[in-house]
């Protein structure tokens, strides 16, 4: 498992190592951190001895880092620059950098490599970098400057860094937003603070971590065990969207799945995946649904719907069943409120023909525009968030929106954010490009809903989160984009042999 911090919560980590006067050590292990990993991208493209490193250093505790590493780099026989843009520098990390041999400059002279150590985790307000990015590699001290360290906003001329070197802990906002794109290859310095660092902002499930959430079938247990999956998707229009979300099911493994769609939907899903069973209303006990790829603005399905919404089973609610929902927030005067209430099982009860309430067990799963939407409708229209501030804060409002609706949210984007009504977040970020292509999405709800009905229900796996699950569902459709991508561009159909590859790689 990966875990994120925020910037305060490293500093507050700081905060007792500081207080008994370890300052000097903690920064002289962030220094030989940094120091280490320029020197590795110094041999990486030729010698070491007689290259060229420059450091862009500001007047705190950041530019101190570099300064202190631009001193040991020095010390290896390279010719060290240094511009100090805020007129005075750290004067203890200067003092070093001078005595190795290192030189102040007015101009950032050519370099092999520069150190971005204008600001770190003091970083508040607003940014424009001194000096427009050169074209040489760039590695960033503790984090790009000007990235927020919570949440990963830049403004528009942050350099991007080619290998950011971030000290204590990995910072939230090197995980999502611009921060993610800014930052290049990540690499976490241990300078001592482990002992002192509360639970994590947000986690990343690593391969170990995604393994183990895995459900795995017992050699004890039937179909009916293992967990039915109830699919409402497909329409004349877009049969291809059941096609694909039961192959993301099947692939991923669950006991069996039950599909509710029109005839000719039936027919095509059924001549694909012959083992999938189907009928035009919801019939047959499931254990998850998946609402939403591909279905029509018409009765039966809204009932369907209706019947998954109120069942208080599982529930991943996807594209169209997303806008379905949104007109049912907006018609109901009583999603009009304040941001906190009211809860979306209010709307639901009236709906659904047995009363339910909102929770984690719903999992929506819109892109930044269907979030836009959903929150227009379910707030008051004035503080609903546009997509533009979605797609760059997209941990805080996929976290706003789960607590705001009281259901976790899977945000789809570059990263893929989910988030749980009590703010544990987790963040899939390693996707491939080619993974965003038509019907992709459908996948995804077929991968998502497979796990919940053999991960969340009494006879399956039984205590997994449907918060973890989502981020075990992005991982294995990531992964699965990666594996696909070997060869090339690819359509959504071809996913879900490589959906098959990755859960095996997890499961081995
Ligand atoms: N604390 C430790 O011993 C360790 C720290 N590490 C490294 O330190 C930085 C954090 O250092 P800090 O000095 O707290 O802050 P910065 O260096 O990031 O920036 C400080 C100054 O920047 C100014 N500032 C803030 N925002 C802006 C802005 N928008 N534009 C321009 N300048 C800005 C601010 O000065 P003001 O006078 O304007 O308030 C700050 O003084 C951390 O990132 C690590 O790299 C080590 O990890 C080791 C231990
Ligand atoms: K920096």
């Amino acid at each position: 498992m990966v875990s994120a911090y925020t910037g305060s919560q490293v500093r507050a980590a700081e905060r007792p190592l500081l207080d008994r006067g370890e300052g000097a050590a903690l920064m002289a292990r962030a220094a030989h951190g940094l120091a280490l990993a320029v020197l590795r991208e110094l041999e990486r493209t030729g010698a070491v001895y007689g290259r060229r490193v420059a450091g862009v250093v500001g007047k705190g505790n950041n530019g101190g880092d570099a300064l202190f590493a631009l001193a040991e780099i020095a010390r290896r026989g390279v010719r060290t620059t240094a511009v100090l843009t805020g007129g005075t520098a750290h004067p203890d990390g200067l003092a070093a950098f001078t005595a190795a041999g290192g030189r102040v400059t007015e101009e950032l002279e050519p370099a092999d490599v520069v150190i971005d150590a204008v600001l770190g985790t003091g970083f508040a307000g607003e940014f424009r970098p001194p000096l427009p990015r050169p074209a040489a590699t760039v590695v960033a001290c503790d984090l790009p400057s000007g990235v927020d360290a919570d949440t990963g906003t830049a403004g528009a001329a942050v350099w991007r860094a080619d290998v950011t070197v971030t000290f204590g802990a990995l910072k939230t906002g090197l995980l999502v937003g611009r921060g993610r794109e800014l930052s290049g290859t990540v690499e976490v310095v241990d300078i001592g603070l482990g002992p002192h660092l509360p639970e994590p902002d947000v986690r990343s499930l690593d391969d170990a971590a995604a393994a183990a959430l895995l459900p795995r079938p017992r050699d004890d247990w039937q179909k009916y065990s293992r967990g039915v999956l109830g699919l409402v998707a497909g329409s004349p229009d877009f049969p291809g969207a059941a096609v694909l979300s039961a192959a993301g099911a099947l692939a991923t493994g669950v006991g069996m799945v039950r599909i509710v769609a029109p005839d000719e939907v039936r027919n095509l899903v059924l001549a694909a995946h012959p083992e999938v069973v189907g009928s035009l209303e919801p019939r047959g006990r499931v254990q998850a649904w998946a609402v939403g790829p591909g279905i029509a603005d018409d009765g039966g399905q809204r009932r369907a719907l209706g019947v998954a919404l109120g069942s208080g089973l599982p529930t991943v609610v996807d594209a169209s069943g997303l806008e379905a929902l949104g007109e049912f927030l907006a018609a109901d005067p009583r999603s009009r409120g304040s941001a906190a209430e009211p809860r979306l099982g209010e709307v639901l009860a009236r709906i659904a023909e047995e009363g339910t309430v909102a929770g984690e067990h719903l999992v929506l799963t819109p892109h930044a525009g269907e979030l836009e939407s959903l929150l227009a409708n379910f707030n008051s229209a004035s503080d609903a968030p546009s997509r533009d501030s979605i797609e760059s804060q997209p941990l805080h409002w996929a976290r706003e929106a789960a607590r705001r609706i009281g259901v976790t949210v899977l945000l789809k984007g570059p990263a893929t954010v989910c988030a749980a009504p009590d703010g544990t977040a987790y963040v899939q970020g390693s996707g491939h490009p080619y993974l965003a292509t038509a019907g992709s999405g459908d996948t995804l709800t077929g991968i998502l809903g497979a796990l919940l009905a053999t991960g969340t229900h009494a006879g399956g796996h039984g205590s997994a989160r449907p918060v973890e699950l989502a981020a075990l569902a992005a991982c294995i459709h990531q992964r699965a984009g990666r594996l696909a991508a070997k060869g090339g561009p690819y359509g959504a159909g071809e996913l879900a042999q490589a959906v098959r590859e990755a859960v095996a790689l997890f499961a081995a």
